[in-house]
């Protein structure tokens, strides 16, 4: 499933749902995971029992993204991979200011990024000679936008951009892709109407849950010869 590295890997958001289920999937392995969280959540218990390093990390703010990198290199020589996962969906639905909306996306989606991935290349290049990777998850939508999340889906669609940049400038040492999911799992209080709408939107017509992203990692920290690419994990979705 994955060469395991002595070196870290980091993933952003890893507290709850897809970055939690990867990071202790991860850690199954023997893998070493550092995870970013905001919020204080039972689950960082479960992350301390299985060995993954957890650090507190507030990014609405670039200071809370400088804050976070200083940590990384003060308290790590060399690091394995950094998958920026952590992201926030909001919808222009919700009401939010339209400017507060657009700034709270791109910081998290783009700002965030952006700062971590300038901020660690010394340490990603520290693991040479081994592989090391940067993976963005994205989202469907950055190939066709979004009716109900325009902001949000912009900014992922930055992320996407960066994806490409990336991997332009940190080759041949490091390998720099992106995972667009479509639906993965479903957030509590979701409708049967909203689920079934949204399960309609793809081909395949399922709920696939975390462990899909889980394998689409491992496969592109495996490679030796995939960078600048996004790979789709959405059902079928793109071609409906
Ligand atoms: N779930 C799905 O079906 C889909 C998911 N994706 C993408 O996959 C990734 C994982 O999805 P999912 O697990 O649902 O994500 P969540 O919505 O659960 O968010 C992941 C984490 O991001 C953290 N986060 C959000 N804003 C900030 C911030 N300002 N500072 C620090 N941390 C922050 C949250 O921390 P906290 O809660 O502690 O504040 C949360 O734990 C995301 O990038 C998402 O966009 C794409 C398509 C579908
Ligand atoms: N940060 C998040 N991004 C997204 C989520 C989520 O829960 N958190 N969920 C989705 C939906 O599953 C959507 O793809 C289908 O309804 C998209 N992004």
């Amino acid at each position: 499933m994955l060469k395991v590295s002595k070196s870290p890997i980091v993933i952003t958001g890893g507290a709850q749902r897809i970055g939690l289920h990867c990071a202790l999937r991860f850690a199954e392995l023997g893998q070493p995971i550092v995870v970013s969280y905001r919020t204080p959540r039972d689950t960082l218990k479960q992350l301390d029992k299985a060995g993954v390093t957890c650090i507190a990390a507030d990014f609405s703010h670039p200071d809370g993204v400088e804050a976070f990198t200083r940590t990384l290199n003060q308290r790590f020589g060399k690091l394995r991979a950094i998958i920026h996962n952590a992201s926030s969906w909001h919808t222009e639905a919700e009401g939010i200011e339209p400017a507060d909306l657009m700034q709270r996306m791109t910081q998290i989606h783009m700002v965030t990024p952006y700062l971590i991935n300038r901020r660690c290349h010394n340490l990603l290049l520290a693991n040479k000679p081994e592989a090391t990777d940067i993976i963005h998850i994205t989202d469907c939508v950055v190939e066709k936008g979004s009716y109900s999340h325009i902001a949000y889906s912009a900014s992922k669609a930055g992320m996407d951009n960066m994806t490409r940049s990336f991997a332009k400038n940190y080759a041949p040492d490091i390998k720099v892709n992106a995972v667009a999911p479509a639906l993965i799992m479903f957030n509590e209080g979701d409708t049967p109407d909203y689920q079934q709408h949204s399960l309609n939107k793809s081909l395949l017509k399922i709920e696939p849950g975390p462990e899909v992203i889980f394998e689409t990692l491992c496969f592109l920290l495996n490679s030796s010869y995939i960078t600048g690419r996004t790979i789709g994990l959405d059902g079928g979705r793109h071609i409906k």
